[in-house]
């Protein structure tokens, strides 16, 4: 075709076949049609039917010849394969899927493998059923692999064991080999080869354990429990640890006392199988969870792949349904659990083996394996790596400040200059018996003096004996962000979340601690750098934090200021569920997402408490050394920062329904990760009340418009005498130190956004827990009809876990009290657990999920 349409093409605008775009486009598309059809769902289906099909066809077929070969023998034999032909009608056989079927049969069974034959119908059945669900129901390598060992073993074992018989037991495969090795080694060589090959095998696959049989246990001792461990320490998961154990055989390992860790089943990194001892609680390892899912695929064989090296996995899945699952992004809020039975076929006989193993810790970065931190390039350094000095100006400050001084009979020892960004330190001694306060007095006649704006009087300099004159330079520097990033400081600090603030007059780098801080409130009056400085805030943890390690709240009255971080939804933000916004903008979303905050809080508090640690970097330790077990509901927990813009705007639109909860957190969410960053533009006492201003203890004050802003927010004056651009006062462990805040402009914050947001991400952003407005739900009578849409998880998380807990139910699906209070009440009102019993966990009706599904098809 195309060849034809060059003929016809004039000369000039011929062009050579290869670049022909349309006969490219033909062909690309034909390859994508290809490539679709092989993907389609429905295909690998049909597939799965054919594969179903043909075992079921194959064990008829054999099973048939079993009673019918003598018959059809002879017939086989005769016609060869021509007894397929369509003209030999008149030849009858007995095989009950006629001539095909004694051909096949024939083929198989006296030409191939004999009785071992029959495992071809399995393997049809497992590819099929692998097919047909659409996952790798069974493991489709490890089973070709014991497949070709058992069509070898079992064949040349039947044909040695019937070597008189007329059936063809072993098949001609089975009648070689054992002649060949009767031949080599005689009958009883043979007969101890093949003993050994079996026993060797089952030690292989059982790890039969010898010691055992030769002790004296005690009457009905369960055997994985035989010795007492805490009960938190066993993970009983007797179908995962089928694939663990083959794994510790594989390793070489010894049974013992141990519980299993299932691996990551959908991480994006090899999962490896682990195993713990039993003397501490156990863990079983959360997937890092997230991937996307075309590839899923990809990972799974990657992950196979590893295992059939180092060892079989074990796979967990969440609790969630498949269908679910995609919704809801696999984060570490998904609960984990063991896959059920079906796992491996081969596997279900057997038992958990408890076996010590050296694990790694967990490793929450695998979640995004490949993410890349942004680097500095990213950023501008504004033309700041040198601060100006003017000679000629510190001399005339110096100068000026001596001969006010002198006007108000105030004789200095010695006098000083440090040079910072935005102002000098004039450091002063004072001659003896100078009253300190008599110069503070002074404070507003030696600005006027040195007739510049923005003095300030620190007298005494805490911890020196001296008193300090700020003066604003007149030629002032940026400090870029970038400069400080780059700092060995920042570079190399050990701090939880490390923020870049700003530098202080003697150049020093700021940079603090959130979690040590560990909120922070924000006051400057309009455009004096409160923006900036809040991206300086969230850039430098960008900088610093992987997406599994933070997650932000961000609440944006204003709608523009932090609209930029939607790029890193998936990465780094929090929302909560349903919500299609990240960012918050409206206040009764904002009240919502306060409460989701406070549950989210509670729940950690539940982990914590469960884990027996005080706080998250315990917790988080604990979950790394993989002693927390996920089927309990353990995580590995990211920081949350929340961070409000506009706090007087949300407080004046909301009140207390605003304050209630962010006092709350400010008071408690410290130990659990939560941290808060507030910013208001006025910090009048309506706005910063007691209760907040008692639990947030680091204050930045940028100018504001009064001494009162001032104390309000510093308890302290000054803040009025700012320069403004950004110049601030950080009150913080008792200190009050002037900074220069750090500036990054907001296209810098976008190619910093950009750059993580183009990064592999989660499926969605973090989901914070439900949060279901009481007033909205009080009066609502329990009623079927109208059931809770999370209904029916719930009723499942309770009959697989076989525990009526309400606080199980806050645990696995994020719940508050009230609403898991709910669904109890109507799991009740289903039949499908028992009443209330005051602090016990109800009882569970329902013993079985198919008993459960009828209920549930039966609502409705
Ligand atoms: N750290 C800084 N260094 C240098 N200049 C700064 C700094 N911070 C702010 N500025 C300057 O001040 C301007 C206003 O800053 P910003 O937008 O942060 O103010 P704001 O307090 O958030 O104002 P508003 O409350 O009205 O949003 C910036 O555009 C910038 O030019």
């Amino acid at each position: 075709m195309s060849k034809n349409k060059l003929k016809t093409e004039k000369p000039e605008s011929k062009k050579p076949r290869g670049n022909d775009p349309n006969v490219l486009k033909q062909e690309k598309e034909a390859e994508v049609k290809v490539k679709e059809l092989v993907k389609d769902e429905r295909t690998h289906k049909v597939m799965g039917v054919v594969c179903l099909l043909l075992a079921v066809y194959c064990f008829i077929a054999f099973t048939s010849y079993l009673f019918t070969w003598e018959e059809d023998q002879d017939k086989v034999f005769r016609y060869s394969a021509s007894i397929l032909l369509m003209d030999m009608d008149n030849v009858k056989v007995e095989n009950l899927l006629g001539r095909l079927g004694a051909f096949v049969s024939h083929w198989f069974f006296y030409k191939g493998f004999g009785i071992a034959s029959y495992l071809f119908c399995y393997l049809f059945f497992i590819l099929g059923v692998n097919f047909i669900v659409g996952r790798r129901v069974f493991r489709i390598w490890r089973n070709v692999k014991y497949l070709l060992f058992g069509l070898v073993f079992i064949s040349t074992t039947a044909a040695f064991v019937s070597s008189f018989a007329d059936f063809p037991w072993g098949g001609a495969m089975g009648e070689s080999i054992s002649k060949w090795m009767s031949g080599f080694l005689g009958r009883t060589g043979a007969a101890l080869l093949l003993m050994v090959a079996g026993l060797a095998w089952l030690i292989w696959k059982y790890n039969l354990d010898f010691s055992k049989w030769l002790e004296r246990k005690p009457k009905a001792e369960p055997v994985t429990d035989s010795v007492a461990v805490p009960e938190s320490a066993v993970v009983s998961t007797p179908p995962p640890a089928h694939a663990a154990t083959a794994n510790n055989r594989k390793n070489g390992l010894k049974e013992g006392n141990v519980s299993v860790i299932p691996p990551p089943s959908e991480t994006e990194g090899p999962a490896e199988m682990q195993l713990i001892e039993r003397s501490e609680s156990i863990t079983l390892i959360p997937p890092p969870a997230q991937v996307h899912e075309e590839e899923e695929e990809e990972i799974e064989e990657e992950v196979e792949e590893e295992a059939e090296e180092s060892g079989p996995l074990l796979y967990i899945e969440e609790t969630v349904e498949p269908a679910s699952r995609k919704k809801k992004p696999a984060t570490e809020d998904v609960a984990w659990e063991i896959k059920p039975p079906v796992v491996e076929e081969e596997d279900e006989e057997e038992e958990p083996v408890r076996q010590p193993v050296q694990m790694d810790p967990y490793e929450p970065t695998l979640d995004l394996r490949d993410y890349k931190y942004p680097s500095l390039e990213l950023l501008d350094n504004h033309n700041t790596e040198k601060i100006v000095q003017d000679a000629g100006e510190l001399d005339r400050n110096k100068n000026q400040i001596i001969d006010t001084l002198k006007n108000y009979d105030i004789s200095i020892q010695k006098i000083s200059a440090t040079v910072g960004p935005t102002v000098t330190l004039y450091e002063i001694v004072p001659a003896a018996g100078v009253r300190i306060s008599r110069i503070k007095n002074l404070e507003d006649d030696i600005a006027l003096s040195l007739s510049a704006l923005g003095i300030r009087i620190i007298a005494p300099i805490p911890g020196k004996g001296t008193i300090g004159i700020e003066v604003p330079n007149v030629k002032k520097s940026m400090v870029s962000l970038r400069n400080l990033l780059a700092s060995e400081k920042f570079q190399q600090s050990s701090m939880e979340l490390p923020i870049a603030i700003g530098k202080k007059i003697d150049n020093e780098n700021f940079i603090a601690d959130l979690a040590k801080m560990p909120h922070l409130l924000m006051a400057g009056a309009t455009g004096q750098g409160k923006s900036v400085g809040i991206n300086t805030l969230l850039v430098s943890l960008l900088y610093k934090k992987h997406p599994s390690q933070l997650k932000f709240v961000l609440v944006d009255p204003k709608k523009v200021e932090l609209s930029l971080y939607k790029l890193i939804e998936k990465h780094f933000l929090a929302k909560l569920p349903g919500e299609e916004e990240a960012i918050i903008t409206d206040t009764k979303k904002v009240i919502h997402t306060l409460n989701a905050l406070c549950i989210e809080m509670d729940l950690r508090y539940d982990l914590l408490k469960e884990a027996g640690t005080r706080n998250i970097r315990e917790y988080n330790n604990k979950f790394v050394q993989r002693r927390l077990n996920p089927q309990r509901g353990h995580r590995y927990l990211p920081f949350v920062v929340l961070v409000i813009d506009e706090f007087a705007d949300l407080i004046m639109t909301a009140g207390k329904e605003v304050e209630m909860p962010i006092a709350r957190l400010a008071q408690l969410a410290r130990a659990v990760g939560i941290h808060l960053i507030i910013a208001t533009q006025r910090p009048s006492v309506n706005i910063i009340t007691g209760t907040i201003k008692a639990n947030f203890p680091a204050r930045i004050a940028f100018k504001v418009s009064s001494k009162i802003d001032s104390r309000t927010i510093l308890d302290i004056g000054g803040a009025e005498q700012l320069i403004g651009q950004g110049d601030m006062l950080v009150s913080f462990n008792g200190e009050l130190v002037r900074l220069q805040c750090a500036f990054v402009d907001t296209p810098e914050v976008e190619k910093v956004a950009e750059y993580i947001g183009e990064q592999r991400a989660y499926p969605e952003a973090y989901l914070l827990p439900e949060y279901v407005d009481e007033k909205e739900m009080e009066g609502k009578e329990i009623s079927l009809q109208d059931r809770d849409p999370l209904f029916e998880e719930a009723a499942r998380v309770i009959v697989q876990n076989q525990q009526g807990s309400t606080s199980l139910l806050q645990r696995r699906m994020k719940l508050g009290y009230n609403r898991a209070g709910r669904l109890m009440d109507q799991l009740e009102a289903a039949g499908i657990v028992g009443p209330n019993m005051g602090s016990k966990a109800r009882d569970v009706i329902v013993k079985t999920e198919a008993d459960l599904e009828e209920i549930l098809n039966d609502l409705g």
